[in-house]
C-alpha cells in the first residue's frame, strides 16, 4: 500500500502529493486525513495522507519509494470532507494545498509534540452500556487502567492488530487522546502578577521613581494602566521586559507575585442560565419557517437574512439550531472574531448548554484543542465561533450561520487568504446543509447575489442566495431616530470643541437620567504615529515604508509590519526641535475633553490600547452593562452586536473619516459602521437617539444611514460600481510581487503581466472591464508599486485581474503562474495571491 502525502514545504514548487510506503505495523491506522512523519530531502518532514493506493500505482520505482516513518496521531485529525474542502480552497485561493489543510486544524496539532492515550474514568462512569460495547484486545482494558496516559508507540507496538478498536473507542470517547503530558492534568498553576493595592500612592511613587531603573517604572506603570492581574508571561511578552526587573519592583513592594490555579476548560465552572425559547414575532416565525424547511430537506440553499438591528436575528438562529439538533446533525455559528464575547456566548450556551463549544483566537492553544476534540468526539453539537469554525470537524453539518456576515473578519488577510462565508457555502453544498447569511448591513456583494443584479451581469461571488427580511425591530420597537450634525457650521457658529451643540446637550441629558451613551470615534484610515511640529518629520521604519505606531504603555515605537521596536524620541531627530508630538489614538483625546466637560463623568475607553490583554475587551463591556460607567467610548468595537437596555444616546464623533480612503468599499464600509452603531440605541424599553457629527453630511452613506435606508444605500452605491467596475460587476485577484531588487522586481513583474495577458488573449476572454464591457472578459492592471512600497527590505509591486465572474481567472492564473515560477524567469520573486481581496490598501 502507499499513501498520497502532502509534505510541510510551504512552497508552490512542491505543492502535490508524494507517494509513500505504508510499512506492516502501520496498516490499519493509516488513513485518508492521517498526520505522518515523512523522510523529506534528508530530514523528516510532517505530512497529510490524502490518499491511499495500492503499491503498484507509486509514481516512483519501489527501490526509490520511502516509508512514512512514524504516525503522529491514533485518530486522523481531518475528515475526508475535510482535505476535499481543502482541495476546492487551494484551488479557488490560489494557495498550496498544505496552508489550506493546515489552516483547518487546531494549533496544538501542528507542532510535533508526543501523542498519548489514556483511559476514560469519567466516560466509563456515565456510559458503561456504551463502554463495554467496544471490543478492546484481551488486556488492553487492564493495562492503561493502570498505566495512566501512554504513548501512542507503545499502544501500537503492545497491540499492534487494535487500530480498528482504538480509533471506534477513541471516537466513543472511551479513550481519550492527549497532546502532551502536561494536558493530563486539567488545572495548571500559572505565575501571575498582581497590580498594587494603593493605586495612589504608585502613581506616586512613579513620578519619584530614580531615572536609572526605568525599566522596573515601566512594568509598574503598566500593571497600573492594566488595574487587573495577568500571568508573569503576558506581561513579559507585553512589556519586553525581563522576569528579574518584575521581581525587582515586587521586591520593593509594589507588586505581588505568587502561583494561580487555572482551568483549561475557558468556560468551566461559569454557569449559565438556562433560556427557553422566545415565542417567535410574526416576522422571526416567517423566516425560521424558510430556513427550517431547507435544514429538513438537507438542501443546500444559501439564504441572506436582512434583518434591521435589533429585529431578534438571534432568537432566530437559536431555533433553527434547535430543528438542526432534533435531526440529529450539527451546527455551526460564525461570528466576528470582536463580537464573540461572554455575552454572545451565554445566549448559545444558556439555549444549548454544554452541547455548545466555542472556539476563538483568545483561547491557549490547549483550551482550542480541548473544543475541537468535543466537535470530533461529538462532545458538541454546536460550534460557536470565529472564522476558521467553519473547518469545525463534524460528522454530519445540517444548518451554518454566519452572523454579521458583511464584516470583514470573515477574509483570512494571510494565506490560505478564504472567505468564511464562501467557504461556508461550499462545505454545505457537501453536508446538504442549510446556509444562513445574516446582517442588518448587507455586503453588497451578498445582496447582489440574492437579487436580480447577480443574473444580469453573470458576477455573482457565491451561489444564488434566497433573501429573507425582518423590516422591523422585536415589539414593534422603533428605529431611533438619527440626526446629521454639520460640523462645518457648528465651527462657524464659534464652537471649537469636538462635540457639537446638540450631541453636548444630549450627553447632559444623559448623565441627568441616569441613562448611558455609546460614542463612536470613527477611526479607521488613522493610526497613532509620531509627528514633529516643526519640521513634519514623521518617524518610519526602517525596513518597510510605513510609520511607527506609537504604543503608549510600552513608551516604544513599533512597526505593524515587521515588528521592528524602537525608543520614542525626545527631541525630533531631524530638526531636534522638541514639539515632537505623538498623536494618540483619538479616544484618548475625546475622553479628555469629556472629563474637562463634564466633571466626575465614568467612561469607559475601548481601544487598541486598552483592549490588548486577554478577557479586557469582555471586562470593559461587563463594567458597562452593570453600569459602573456612563459613557462606553471607542473605535469600531463598540458598534458591534451591543444590546445593552440602558443604552439611549449613540453620538459618532467623526463621520466621514472611513468615506475618502482610496478604497472602492470605503462608502459601504462606512454606512454599515453608522447603521450598526446606530442599531445600540433604545433597542429595549427605553426609546434611543443618535446623533452623528460629519463634514460631509450630504454624503448618499451618511444620509441614507441617517433614513435607515438600506436599499436606497445599495441603489446609489451599485450604481458607482457599475460605472467604474468594481464587485460585484466585476471580481478581482490581487496579485503582490516583492524582491529585495527594484530592477529584478519591475522586470519579473512586467514579464508576468504581460505572460497573463497573453494567456487571456488565448482564451479569448482579454479585454477591458467595466460597467458597459462584454459579459466574458478578464483585464491586467499593473504592476505598479504597492501603497506599501517596500516592507521587511524588500519592494512590493502589484498587479490586478479584474474579471467577470463566468471566466476562469483563477485557472489562468495558476496555469501561467506554475511554469513561471518553475522556470527561471520567477528568478527569487515572491509572489503573494489574494482572491477576492478585502485590503486593496
Ligand atoms: N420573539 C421575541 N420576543 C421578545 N423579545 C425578543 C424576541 N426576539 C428577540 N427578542 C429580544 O430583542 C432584542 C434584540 O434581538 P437580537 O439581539 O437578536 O437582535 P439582532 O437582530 O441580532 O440585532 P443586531 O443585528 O443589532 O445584533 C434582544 O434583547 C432579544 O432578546
Ligand atoms: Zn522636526
Ligand atoms: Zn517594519
Amino acid at each position: 500500500m502507499i499513501a498520497r502525502v502532502i509534505v510541510d514545504v510551504p512552497s508552490r514548487q512542491t505543492d502535490r502529493p508524494f507517494d509513500y510506503e505504508v510499512p506492516q505495523e502501520l496498516q490499519g491506522w493509516i488513513e485518508p486525513g492521517s498526520r505522518v512523519g515523512v523522510p523529506f530531502a534528508g530530514r523528516v518532514l510532517q505530512g497529510f495522507v490524502i490518499g491511499l493506493a495500492p503499491l503498484d500505482t507509486a509514481e516512483v520505482d519501489r527501490s526509490r519509494l520511502k516509508a512514512i516513518a512514524e504516525l503522529l496521531d491514533p485518530l486522523p485529525p481531518l475528515r475526508p470532507d475535510l482535505i476535499e474542502l481543502a482541495e476546492w480552497v487551494s484551488d479557488k485561493y490560489c494557495c498550496t494545498m498544505i496552508a489550506a489543510l493546515q489552516a483547518m486544524l487546531p494549533a496544538a496539532l501542528k507542532g510535533k509534540a508526543e501523542r498519548y492515550v489514556r483511559w476514560s474514568e469519567s466516560f466509563e462512569a456515565n456510559e458503561p452500556a456504551a463502554a463495554a460495547a467496544v471490543l478492546l484486545p484481551e488486556g488492553m482494558r487492564e493495562w492503561l487502567k493502570r498505566s495512566g496516559a501512554v504513548k501512542l508507540d507503545a499502544l501500537r507496538e503492545r497491540f499492534p492488530d487494535a487500530a480498528e478498536y482504538v480509533k471506534a473507542a477513541i471516537r466513543l470517547g472511551l479513550l481519550e487522546e492527549q497532546v502532551a503530558i502536561r494536558d493530563k492534568v486539567s488545572i495548571r498553576k500559572v505565575l501571575t502578577v498582581f497590580p498594587p493595592d494603593n493605586v495612589e500612592e504608585a502613581e506616586i511613587a512613579i513620578e519619584q521613581w530614580p531615572a536609572r531603573a526605568a525599566k522596573q517604572r515601566d512594568i509598574l506603570a503598566h500593571m497600573l494602566s492594566v488595574g487587573t492581574s495577568m500571568p508573569m508571561q503576558q506581561l513579559l511578552a507585553e512589556t519586553g521586559s525581563s522576569a528579574s526587573v518584575v521581581k525587582a519592583v515586587a521586591d520593593k513592594g509594589w507588586l505581588t507575585i505568587r502561583e494561580v490555579e487555572t482551568e483549561r476548560d475557558p468556560y468551566a465552572g461559569r454557569l449559565f442560565k438556562k433560556t427557553e425559547p422566545l415565542k417567535l414575532t410574526e416576522g422571526q416565525a416567517q423566516v425560521l419557517e424558510q430556513i427550517a424547511a431547507s435544514v429538513h430537506a438537507r438542501e443546500p440553499k444559501p439564504f441572506l437574512l436582512h434583518g434591521v438591528t435589533g429585529s431578534g436575528k438571534t432568537e432566530v438562529y437559536l431555533q433553527a439550531i434547535q430543528e438542526c439538533l432534533d435531526m440529529d446533525r450539527q451546527a455551526i455559528v460564525l461570528v466576528p472574531e470582536i463580537s464573540l464575547t461572554p455575552q454572545m456566548v451565554e445566549r448559545f450556551k444558556g439555549r444549548f448548554g454544554d452541547a455548545v463549544a466555542v472556539l476563538h483566537s483568545r483561547l491557549s492553544h490547549g483550551e482550542k484543542y480541548d473544543e475541537w476534540r468535543k466537535i470530533r468526539e461529538r462532545r458538541a453539537q454546536v460550534a460557536v465561533g470565529a472564522r476558521s469554525a467553519i473547518f469545525a470537524p463534524f460528522e454530519s453539518i445540517g444548518l451554518i450561520i454566519i452572523d454579521e456576515e458583511h464584516e470583514s473578519s470573515y477574509k483570512q488577510e494571510e494565506s490560505p487568504k478564504y472567505h468564511a462565508r464562501d467557504v461556508a457555502v461550499k462545505r454545505a453544498r457537501q453536508h446538504g446543509a442549510a446556509v444562513v447569511l445574516g446582517s442588518a448591513t448587507p455586503s453588497l456583494e451578498s445582496y447582489a447575489a440574492a437579487t436580480a443584479i447577480r443574473s444580469q451581469h453573470g458576477s455573482g461571488a457565491s451561489a444564488a442566495a434566497a433573501l429573507l427580511t425582518m423590516p422591523g425591530r422585536v415589539a414593534d420597537r422603533p428605529m431611533p431616530p438619527v440626526e446629521v450634525i454639520d460640523m462645518r457650521s457648528e465651527l462657524q457658529a464659534g464652537n471649537r470643541s469636538m462635540f457639537s451643540r446638540k450631541l453636548y446637550e444630549e450627553l447632559a441629558n444623559r448623565l441627568e437620567r441616569g441613562e448611558q451613551s455609546v460614542l463612536l470615534l470613527n477611526r479607521r484610515g488613522y493610526s497613532t504615529f509620531v509627528m514633529c511640529r516643526s519640521c513634519g518629520y514623521t518617524a518610519m521604519c526602517p525596513h518597510c515604508d510605513i510609520s511607527l505606531t506609537y504604543h503608549q504603555k510600552t513608551r516604544l515605537l513599533r512597526c505593524h509590519y515587521c515588528g521592528h521596536s524602537e525608543g520614542a524620541p525626545a527631541k525630533c531627530p531631524s530638526c531636534e526641535s522638541e514639539h515632537i508630538r505623538f498623536f494618540g489614538t483619538g479616544t484618548q483625546r475625546v475622553e479628555e475633553e469629556l472629563v474637562k466637560l463634564f466633571p466626575g463623568i465614568r467612561v469607559i475607553r475601548m481601544d487598541v490600547d486598552t483592549t490588548t490583554e486577554k478577557g479586557s475587551h469582555e471586562k470593559w463591556l461587563k463594567l458597562f452593562g452593570e453600569r459602573k460607567a456612563d459613557v462606553l467610548l471607542g473605535t469600531q468595537m463598540v458598534a458591534k452586536g451591543l444590546d445593552f437596555p440602558y443604552v439611549t444616546l449613540v453620538g459618532v464623533i467623526a463621520a466621514d473619516t472611513s468615506l475618502h480612503l482610496p478604497d472602492f468599499r470605503s462608502a459601504e464600509r462606512t454606512f454599515q459602521l453608522l447603521t450598526q452603531v446606530a442599531g445600540r440605541a433604545g433597542r429595549h424599553e427605553l426609546p434611543g437617539e443618535v446623533v452623528i457629527q460629519s463634514y460631509a453630511p450630504e454624503h448618499y452613506a451618511i444620509q441614507t444611514a441617517q433614513q435607515h435606508d438600506y436599499e436606497s444605500f445599495v441603489r446609489e452605491e451599485l450604481m458607482h460600481r457599475r460605472a467604474m467596475g468594481y464587485p460585484p460587476y466585476c471580481r478581482l485577484i490581487l496579485i503582490t510581487m516583492s524582491h529585495e531588487q527594484l530592477p529584478m522586481l519591475t522586470d519579473v513583474g512586467e514579464r508576468f503581466a504581460q505572460r497573463l495577458r497573453d494567456a487571456a488573449g488565448v482564451a479569448g476572454v482579454y479585454g477591458r472591464v467595466d460597467g458597459t464591457s462584454g459579459p466574458k472578459a478578464l483585464d491586467v492592471l499593473g504592476p505598479v508599486a504597492s501603497p506599501i512600497a517596500r516592507m521587511k527590505d524588500r519592494y512590493r509591486f502589484q498587479c490586478m485581474i479584474k474579471y467577470r465572474g463566468n471566466v476562469d481567472a483563477t485557472g489562468l492564473l495558476n496555469k501561467t503562474l506554475q511554469p513561471f515560477l518553475q522556470g527561471t524567469e520567477g528568478r527569487g520573486v515572491q509572489f503573494g495571491i489574494d482572491v477576492d481581496p478585502h485590503m486593496i490598501l
